[in-house]
């Protein structure tokens, strides 16, 4: 194993745990409550978000899918309109994505509940969620501070760059979202498994 695998793995790893005690619990529980009226009331959830962002977040709306909760990737031709109190979980790590704000914006004028996941509460798409989760890890630009490949490996580059570390953490905090919502919902594995889907092509 080279060292700079041994040292990008831990570098990840350990930035997720220690992201554990910089979360807002509060503001996690409340998403939490949310997605529970969403499964209850039938309210459609549909997911926003760029790129690697993006990716975590249709991770998530399939996870809400085997809930049985009505989820959407925003931008598909089969998402629905959104209705008021649906809910829409902008991701952006930077909070500045137009794409991902403007689709915010939107959905705010149709009355929707807007959450953001993001690095950065004072952003615009922080400033105009009705709840923010703040998760760790973005970073502006890739900056040269990684202190393994700095000091230890001799390179360049930090072994984490540009959005790395936030959507790696986005992803375990919205996967631990998911069990609290298993606990909350009386699901097991087993549940989730009967809905997900039994034709996998590429
Ligand atoms: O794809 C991305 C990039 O590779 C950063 O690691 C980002 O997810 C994409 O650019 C969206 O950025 P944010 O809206 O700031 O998450």
């Amino acid at each position: 194993m080279s060292e700079t695998f041994k040292a990008a793995f831990l570098e990840i790893a350990n930035f997720i745990l220690y992201s554990l005690n910089k979360l807002d619990l509060n503001s996690i529980g409340k998403f939490t409550d949310l997605l529970v009226s969403a499964y209850k009331e039938e309210r459609a959830v549909l997911v926003v978000g760029m790129g690697r962002s993006g990716l975590v977040a249709r991770g998530f709306a399939m996870r809400l899918r085997h809930l049985g909760i009505h989820s959407y990737v925003l931008g598909e031709t089969i998402t629905p309109p959104v209705d008021k109190d649906d809910i829409v979980v902008a991701i952006s790590g930077s909070g500045t994505t137009q794409i991902v704000v403007a689709a915010a914006e939107a959905a705010k004028k149709m009355g929707a509940v807007v959450v953001a996941i993001t690095t950065y509460p004072d952003s615009p798409l922080g400033k105009l969620a009705d709840i923010v989760v703040f998760v760790p890890g973005r970073t502006k630009v890739a900056v040269m501070d990684d202190y393994f490949a700095r000091q230890i490996l001799g390179l360049h580059e930090p072994l984490s760059p540009l959005g790395t570390l936030f959507e790696d953490t986005a992803m375990v905090v919205l996967d631990a979202v998911v069990a609290d919502l298993m606990r909350r919902l009386g699901k097991n594995e087993h549940d989730l498994a009967k809905r997900h889907a039994n034709i996998e092509v590429p």
